[in-house]
């Protein structure tokens, strides 16, 4: 099975993290997701990230730090994610492809569904945002 490369963004402002849903029809659909997407060959994964952010949330990454790196085997699919924390960038974060998106508290981000493999970085945010979890 190939691994994929993937990098995305945990875009935080004050307690809240920007998302986007996933279309039905894309792998792991219906479900919300850290903005990103796949590393293109020969691309650092940071410049993915980037890159990403802008064609899908139109905004200009100023500075991100690596936040976990996580494997994840899917039946169909294994994917190697670079989650990165977004908070300097330029820009007013959007939907800019037409998708969903929302502003979710840190508190509130076990309310929602993720795929599986951003169970660990759910909780490592809300263990280190909210007092009670
Ligand atoms: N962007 C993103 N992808 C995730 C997350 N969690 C997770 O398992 N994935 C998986 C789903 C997909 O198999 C892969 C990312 O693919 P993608 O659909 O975002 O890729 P892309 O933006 O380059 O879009 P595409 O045009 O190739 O469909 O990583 C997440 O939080 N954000
Ligand atoms: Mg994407």
């Amino acid at each position: 099975m190939t691994l994929i490369q993937v990098s995305a963004g945990i875009i935080k402002r004050d307690d809240r993290i920007f998302l986007a849903f996933r279309d039905e029809a894309k792998h792991q659909g219906g479900l919300w997701e850290f903005p990103g997407g796949k590393c293109e060959a020969g691309e650092s994964s940071y410049d993915a990230l980037c890159r990403e952010l802008l064609e899908e949330c139109a905004i200009a990454v100023s500075s991100a730090t690596l936040f976990k790196e996580v494997r994840h085997d899917y039946e169909d699919k294994s994917v190697v994610l670079y989650f990165y924390l977004v908070e300097a960038f330029k820009g007013e974060p959007a939907g800019a492809e037409g998708q969903n998106v929302s502003w979710v508290q840190v508190c509130e981000l076990n309310d929602l569904q993720f795929p599986a493999a951003n169970q660990v970085i759910v909780d490592e945010l809300v263990a280190q945002c909210c007092e009670l979890n």
